[in-house]
């Protein structure tokens, strides 16, 4: 295995509980993370996240599973720590101490997760914080979708466990969905002021809209419909936060079971004014908005919901989640959850002018050498930093990389690349991920690391310096194809175990020989830039067979290319065209 590499397939052996402070986070109203997933009950093992930030904390540490002692890295600090590695003792089900799995669930208003025990396919009580039992909470257990599949793993996350891992492997513990009434499509951004305009806010008398119940609903209230409007007025929102509707049990902001102001938690998106939309991808639509307070630009994902199962996409909290857990600056920086009256969920980011797609698309001069140095250095240290947080992004593509206009890079959609080789879906042809995906992965390896996604670093590489992607395979034959017909065909000897892969059994192409050089000559009569020696020979460590002995991103920034003259550019000219 390659320095640097983690192995990622991990167990914990213990972990020092965290305090439990989401209850007060929510009362208290804070719109920081504006989001928060914990559970009251803790088992060993699962999912514990709070908001605000505390240090990264096992406090014995993770142990892959050969032995390795893998601590985390030295003096990281997260916002909080929402990934737990747990490896199942059993695939298929999420054990917990009582050997009740535990399932994710998802507040309609405010993208709270809350895990609970179901037993039975159904879910138990003595989690406080539950949905009452009418909100159409449906349990599939046994769900046959590989998404499905993948998000009863969301709380428990673990790579081994991911659709990374084989289908076969893919857990069938029970999932739970809410349905939560309207889901209305992406609103265009006069909808949005419509929304906005239209609602009325009903304070309510000395009321800030915290919980204060303290708890006074029972188990009686449960039978009542659980309102999923809630409404807010434009003249009201300069009051971030302190408003509150004239009965929390009316406006249905306080479950009976939870005894939480969820709205709280998050602000309404009626104080951004939408700009214009950006783009619209599998998962979400991106605006382009202004925060009507504070005046800054940002960008809106709006969540989509899952339409035919009718719940939150946990790929999604999972996305938000991580973005909003992760600090660094070669990762979007996620700043809260807002949300609408219509159940819509947005995560507020920071704005960029560019994504490497759209922009090499329109951009009519290549990169400089240095300017293409400094952009790899910059995603190298920003999955250096996923792997780090044990994180395989798993959907590295330039749509998914954003670039300020002045040259500052950041890796953006997490979460999404679970969906990678699940049946097509009609807004993103599979084939866009495919050409980016490594090769152990197309011929069906079960297990993998963190090698997939040096492997899409190196495609994204070469397309830097070619301006266009490298293999574009649309199926994943012809990806094969096209790999071997530049790589040359692996065999055993460069690619020990290739011959144990369960990929496709189809006869491939006979390539003896590595045509990677050919087409990136070492002279160019265009003027277009040329990779060096070394810059070919880091090209050619990323787009390594072998996964155990790809280079890792560790090692990758230590490459001497880096060092070599043009040198990384720092200061990026304003880069145009602006999106428009
Ligand atoms: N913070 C941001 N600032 C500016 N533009 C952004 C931002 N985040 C996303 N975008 C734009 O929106 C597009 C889609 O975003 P994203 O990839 O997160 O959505 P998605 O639904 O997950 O897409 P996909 O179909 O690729 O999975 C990006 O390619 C980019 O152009």
């Amino acid at each position: 295995m390659a320095a640097g590499r983690k192995g990622v397939v991990l167990r914990r052996e213990s972990y020092r509980e965290s305090s439990i402070k989401e209850l007060d986070h929510c009362r208290n109203g804070s719109v920081q993370n504006g989001f928060h997933v914990g559970k009251e009950e803790r088992e060993e093992g699962e999912l514990c996240v709070e908001p605000g930030v505390r240090d990264y904390e096992p406090a014995s540490g993770f142990k892959a599973v050969d032995g390795d002692e893998v601590l985390p890295p030295p003096g990281k600090r997260r916002k909080f720590s929402p990934i737990v590695w747990d490896l199942p003792e059993k695939e298929g089900v999420i054990p917990s101490k009582k050997g009740v799995t535990q399932v994710t669930t998802v507040s309609h208003s405010c993208p709270t997760l809350l895990t609970s025990p179901v037993q039975d396919g159904r879910l138990h009580g003595g989690v406080s914080r539950m949905p009452p039992q009418n909100s159409s909470c449906v349990l599939q257990p046994g769900h046959d979708d590989q998404e499905a599949d993948e998000e009863n793993n969301a709380q428990g996350w673990n790579i081994k466990m991911s659709r990374w891992a084989s289908d076969g492997q893919s857990p069938v513990g029970a999932v739970a969905e809410f349905n939560f009434g309207k889901v209305k499509p992406s609103p265009e951004i006069g909808e949005f002021q419509r929304e906005c305009s239209e609602s009325t806010i009903t304070r309510s008398s000395g009321s800030n809209g915290r919980d204060n119940s303290g708890g006074r609903f029972d188990g009686s209230d449960s039978e009542k419909e659980f309102p999923t409007d809630f409404m807010v007025d434009d003249e009201e929102q300069s009051d971030v936060g302190d408003y509150a509707c004239d009965s929390d049990e009316d406006a249905g902001l306080m479950h009976p079971q939870r005894n939480i102001n969820m709205l709280q938690s998050c602000r309404s998106v009626c104080e951004f004014e939408m700009i214009k939309k950006i783009n619209e991808g599998t998962y979400g639509v991106v605006y382009k908005a202004r925060d009507k307070k504070t005046g800054e630009i940002v960008a809106l994902k709006k969540v989509k919901m899952n339409i035919e199962r009718d719940g939150f996409p946990l790929s999604s909290l999972r996305e938000i989640n991580i973005l909003l857990s992760f600090d660094h600056p070669a990762i979007v920086d996620v700043k809260e959850v807002v949300v609408d009256s219509y159940d819509g969920t947005f995560m507020v980011m920071e704005y960029m002018e560019h994504d490497l797609k759209g922009l090499m698309e329109a951009k009519k001069q290549p990169f400089s050498m240095g300017e293409i140095k400094s952009l790899m250095l910059q995603l190298l240290e920003g999955v250096k930093y996923l792997h780090d947080n044990w994180v395989l992004h798993r959907d590295l593509k330039t749509s998914n990389i954003l670039l300020s206009d002045k040259g500052k890079l950041k890796i953006c959609d997490f979460g999404l690349s679970r969906q990678f080789g699940s049946p097509l879906k009609p807004y993103t042809p599979i084939v866009v991920t495919l050409w980016y995906r490594a090769p152990e992965l197309l011929l069906g390896a079960k297990e993998y690391s963190t090698a997939i996604d040096m492997w899409s670093v190196g495609c994204i590489m070469a397309e830097f310096v070619a301006r266009e992607p490298l293999f574009t395979g649309r199926t994943e034959l012809e990806q094969i194809d096209k790999i071997f017909r530049t790589l040359g065909t692996p065999d055993e000897k460069i690619w020990p175990g290739l011959s144990k892969l369960p990929g496709p059994k189809a006869k491939f192409v006979k390539q003896p020989y590595n045509m990677l050089r050919k087409k990136f000559p070492a002279t160019s009569f265009t003027g277009s830039p040329v990779l060096s020696e070394l810059g070919f020979d880091l090209l050619k460590k990323l787009l390594t067979y072998n996964p155990e002995e790809r280079i890792s991103a560790e090692e990758a920034l230590l490459h001497d290319w880096f060092h070599e003259v043009p040198l990384p550019k720092s200061d990026f000219k304003p880069i145009f065209p602006l999106r428009g």
